[in-house]
């Protein structure tokens, strides 16, 4: 005999990754867990019929989802086809009207609780759907695999695509939390949220399909508006009010009116910016405390300055990050920079000059202490040399920053400007380096004292400790010979040579890099991509 089949609806409510299950408080099935739901009524679709039973069971009201799937099973007494339907609580505190218990279960506890027969292999596909979404928030740039290029897409030109990028080419990216945006100071305070809105927007909003496009309509002017709150209702403001919509619209067939968004506006430029502005943040503090030891050679005077200008330079770096969307603060700004810029363009022409010609006359030292006094004045010249380096590679950056001057062009004559001082400067140090070598092998104090003892024969090396030799009546030659080997006991000579080993790195590629990274940014299309958390930038060459 055909058994009756009964056709009921069962509801999958899910809370983020939890699903509501209860227990069945009377009948055959009494104590089995269960999905809430129940038999359709007759002339009811399967939806209808769902909203009714969480109603009168749980006093809820449930938006109704996707179909999980119809599960059919055979009871002794009866079939039963089952349609089971993902679900989200619209209203409602799922009151137990007639079930028993109820709980919220998690993929790791679905199997904790006895369910009916019917439910087994549907407990099965829950739990794969969970652990499918969990996987996709534990990489939240995924969504289907493709992520939109959010900050692309404000870009604010006539149309952009928003493109698709794969998870491989993201784990490739340098991945930076969009928080520490919000970190850097007042006038990037608002990226972070805005970044995140516009993901949401566009990702909730938009039925997502794995490509978008963009949209500013055409002939629309003016900018996105930007509403009290700081949040832009999609509209494009012009001069008499509301000019036009910005709107995104998924490759395909969607209709536009399906697609107006709510969104903040992000400034890619200031997005740009703030990166450059989070690496080189990194590393200043890193690089302060050689600064000061490069600081110490230099004359009184001359050390007053410097700091001078390195204080001007770093206070104006922290008030930028407060006030870099204020034009005038900018421009004010800009001023001060660029005079230090100048002159330490000068100073660096000056220092190297002075260099050079100490190098290029040949010297003969009678003894080391001759070696080590030139040591000494040249380390001086190097770091004056230095200092003047460092203080033009952070005002031009800053200049590039506060002028927001981020084309191709004026980016790269900036960088090669840099690259140019610090290749001079480096090939200067090294010349030096060898001269001086040369010249500690050489002089005739150092010969002397060959048989007794041995000198390091090359800058850079520990001094072997010597055995002071006595003191007696010598003539001039062994007395500096006696003043080398008593120096090398004390590893003055090292510490001398130390002293200009400190200068080894001129400390300019910190900001040569920044320049770069911003430059980068902002001209090459699809740089950035931001998933609402994080910020990927896809510049491996010079990030
Ligand atoms: N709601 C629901 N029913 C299930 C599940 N698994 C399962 O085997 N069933 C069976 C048990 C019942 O025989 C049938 C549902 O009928 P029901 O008894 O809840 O129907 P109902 O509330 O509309 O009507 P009533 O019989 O209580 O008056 O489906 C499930 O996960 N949820």
């Amino acid at each position: 005999m055909n058994k009756k089949t009964i056709s009921v609806v069962a509801a999958v409510i899910r809370d983020g990754e939890r699903v509501f299950a209860t227990q069945r408080g009377y009948g055959e099935f009494k104590d089995g867990w269960e999905f809430p739901g129940g038999k359709i009524e007759p002339g009811e679709t399967a939806e209808e019929a769902l909203v009714r039973e969480i109603r009168e069971e749980l006093d809820t009201e449930i938006s109704v989802g996707k179909l999980i799937d119809r599960i059919e099973y055979d009871y002794p007494t009866f079939h039963l086809s089952m349609d089971c339907f993902w679900c989200e609580i619209l209203s409602g505190d799922l009151v137990l009207k007639e079930a028993e218990d109820a709980k919220w279960l998690t993929k790791e506890t679905l199997d904790s609780v006895d369910w009916l027969p019917a439910d087994i292999t549907l407990i099965e596909q829950i739990r794969e759907e969970l652990d499918m979404d969990t996987k996709k928030t534990e990489t939240p740039r995924d969504i289907d695999s493709k992520i939109i290029n959010v900050v692309n897409a404000m870009d604010f030109s006539d149309s952009f695509a928003v493109e698709e990028i794969s998870e491989r080419a993201l784990n490739k990216a340098k991945k930076i939390p969009i928080s520490n945006l919000a970190l850097l100071g007042t006038a990037f305070s608002q990226m972070s949220e805005a970044a995140r809105t516009t993901v949401t927007t566009v990702t909730s909003e938009i039925k997502m399909e794995n490509l978008f496009v963009g949209i500013w309509p055409e002939g629309a002017n003016g900018r996105l508006s930007i509403n009290e709150s700081g949040a832009t209702v999609g509209n494009i403001m012009g001069e008499k009010g509301i000019d036009s919509r910005m709107r995104f619209k998924p490759i395909g067939e969607v209709p536009m009116e399906n697609i107006i968004t709510s969104i903040k506006s992000i400034d890619p430029t200031m997005m740009a910016v703030a990166v450059a502005l989070m690496e080189i943040n990194k590393k200043l503090d890193g690089i302060q405390s050689s600064i000061d030891e490069v600081l110490r050679f230099l004359e009184t005077d001359k050390q007053a300055k410097q700091r001078g200008n390195l204080q001007t330079l770093a206070e104006i770096m922290e008030d930028f990050k407060r006030k870099g969307n204020d034009a005038d603060f900018c421009k004010i700004k800009n001023h001060t920079v660029q005079e230090i810029q100048r002159d330490a363009r000068q100073d660096i022409e000056f220092y190297k000059t002075r260099i050079e010609t100490a190098v290029k006359e040949k010297k003969t030292f009678h003894s080391q202490k001759d070696v080590r006094k030139y040591v000494g004045s040249i380390t001086t010249s190097f770091a004056e040399y230095q200092l003047a380096c460092y203080l033009y590679a952070y005002s031009t950056f800053l200049d590039t920053v506060l002028r927001k001057d981020f084309v191709e062009g004026s980016i790269d004559s900036c960088r090669n400007k840099i690259t140019r001082i610090a290749e001079d400067y480096d090939a200067l140090f090294r010349e030096c380096r060898a001269q001086i070598a040369s010249y500690q092998r050489s002089s005739v104090g150092n010969k002397m004292v060959g048989g007794i003892g041995k000198t390091a024969d090359t800058l850079g090396k520990a001094i072997r400790s010597i055995p002071v030799i006595e003191k007696g009546p010598v003539d001039e030659l062994l007395l500096d010979a006696g003043d080398v080997l008593r120096d090398a006991n004390k590893d003055t000579v090292k510490a001398q040579v130390n002293n200009l080993e400190v200068l080894e790195n001129n400390r300019m590629g910190d900001f040569l890099n920044g320049i770069g990274v911003v430059g980068a940014l902002c001209n090459r299309k699809s740089a950035m991509i931001t998933d609402g958390m994080n910020l990927y930038v896809f510049d491996s060459e010079t990030v």
